[in-house]
């Protein structure tokens, strides 16, 4: 069965159509933009392309609605619609996405993936926050946590990698994109993660603010007169690497930092200083350390805080041969020999994770 797969995140949508074996028959990448995204390369490419037989979609969040793949029909547009406030960066893409490629596609079953669903095995004092219980019950707000689909795939390629199975591993994956979490993976299950009610918890990323004082939030609107949309704003699209270097992009960002230029210099500390100290917490989460596993657009292409990690991690048995962290074209293992903890950079491969769920699900 030929499976396509539409990825949507905040700043991109990958397609990729997989063969039978899930080998890549054909890729499509385009920039998200806010409006949603241009069908015109994609239509032009679906109709070059071998027809695949379903489609699986990468829904960020699932709720408390999905736990597991659902297949689509109109009744779950309507319940995947009511989740956008919960992932304003991410649902109305994902959303834009899945009306275009299912007019195109039109006879085929489409599946939605989700992002949640890997974190469905937190226990209860990993998910609740210690609000009054009339918010818990009446809005549902708990821990979902969100890159689970890359969490699943990267603990379990690294596992192979290894030559361990995944279920005597304690793995901590850092998937490191525009989005950025981190997830505790205990013999196979997610323990604790980082990313919380929405995407916009845990660790600094792109445009995002990761964790803040709750309080200054309500501080700005109560007391410095911001509206609801203008906090909005500065956490979600103007927070992150943007607010601290005034770029989005890691790339710029170590560049500044290389030239020793200030503002570059306090972004990349304050993103290593979250990064490092919400480590720290996932291994105590997962009960100790076996693996560390770089994911995602940074993880895998910056060596630089790829290294910063290392060395903040040496009590903890992480050690990382130079050469090979430099010289990193994942899937590698990149560990120094006989490290006592093994560390991988792995490719962030949503869409096999997605295939077989869409596989699993129609079969
Ligand atoms: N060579 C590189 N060094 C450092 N960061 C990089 C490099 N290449 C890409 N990135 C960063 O990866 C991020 C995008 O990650 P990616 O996982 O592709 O995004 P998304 O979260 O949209 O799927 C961008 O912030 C970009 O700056
Ligand atoms: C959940 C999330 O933040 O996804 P992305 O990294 O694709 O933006
Ligand atoms: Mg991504």
């Amino acid at each position: 069965m030929h499976v396509l797969v539409v990825n949507a995140g905040s700043s991109s949508l990958k397609v990729r159509l997989l063969g039978d074996a899930d080998e890549v028959i054909g890729t499509v990448d385009l920039p998200a933009d806010t409006s949603g995204f241009d069908i015109a390369e994609l239509s032009r490419a679906l109709k070059e392309w071998p027809a695949p037989q379903a489609v699986g979609h990468r829904f960020v969040h699932g709720g408390t609605l999905f736990s597991g793949p659902a297949l689509i029909d109109d009744g779950v547009m309507e319940q995947l619609r009511t989740l956008t406030p919960l992932a304003p960066l991410h649902q109305p893409k994902s959303l834009a996405g899945l009306e275009a490629v299912r007019q195109l596609l039109p006879d085929v079953p489409h599946v939605a993936s989700f992002d949640t669903a890997f974190h469905s095995t937190l226990d209860a004092g990993a998910y609740t926050y210690a609000i009054p219980v009339e918010w818990r019950e009446k809005y549902s707000i708990r821990r979902y946590g969100f890159h689970g689909l890359s969490h699943a795939y990267a603990s379990a390629r690294a596992a192979a990698l290894a030559g361990r199975p995944v279920s005597e591993m304690r793995t901590i994956v850092c998937h490191l994109g525009a989005g950025a979490s981190l997830c505790a993976v205990r013999h196979g299950e997610s323990a604790d993660t980082t990313m919380g009610f929405t995407p916009l918890e845990g660790l600094v990323m792109a445009t995002r603010s990761g964790t803040v004082d709750p309080n200054i939030v309500l501080w700005l609107q109560q007391q410095a007169g911001l509206s609801a949309e203008d906090v909005a704003q500065g956490l979600e699209r103007e927070g992150g690497l943007t607010a601290l270097a005034g770029s989005n992009d890691m790339r710029d960002v170590e560049a500044g930092y290389e030239k020793g230029e200030e503002r570059a210099v306090l972004a990349l500390d304050t993103y290593v200083h979250r990064l490092i100290s919400s480590i720290g917490s996932m291994i105590a989460s997962a009960g100790g350390i076996d693996a560390l596993v770089f994911t995602g657009g940074v993880g895998e292409h910056s060596a630089l805080i790829r290294g910063k990690v290392a060395t903040a991690f040496g009590w903890a048995g992480v050690l990382v041969d130079g050469a090979l962290n430099h010289q990193a074209h994942s899937d590698l293992e990149i560990s120094a020999e006989k490290a006592p903890v093994r560390t991988f950079v792995v490719t962030a491969r949503e869409d096999l994770q997605i295939s077989g769920e869409v596989r699993g699900l129609l079969a």
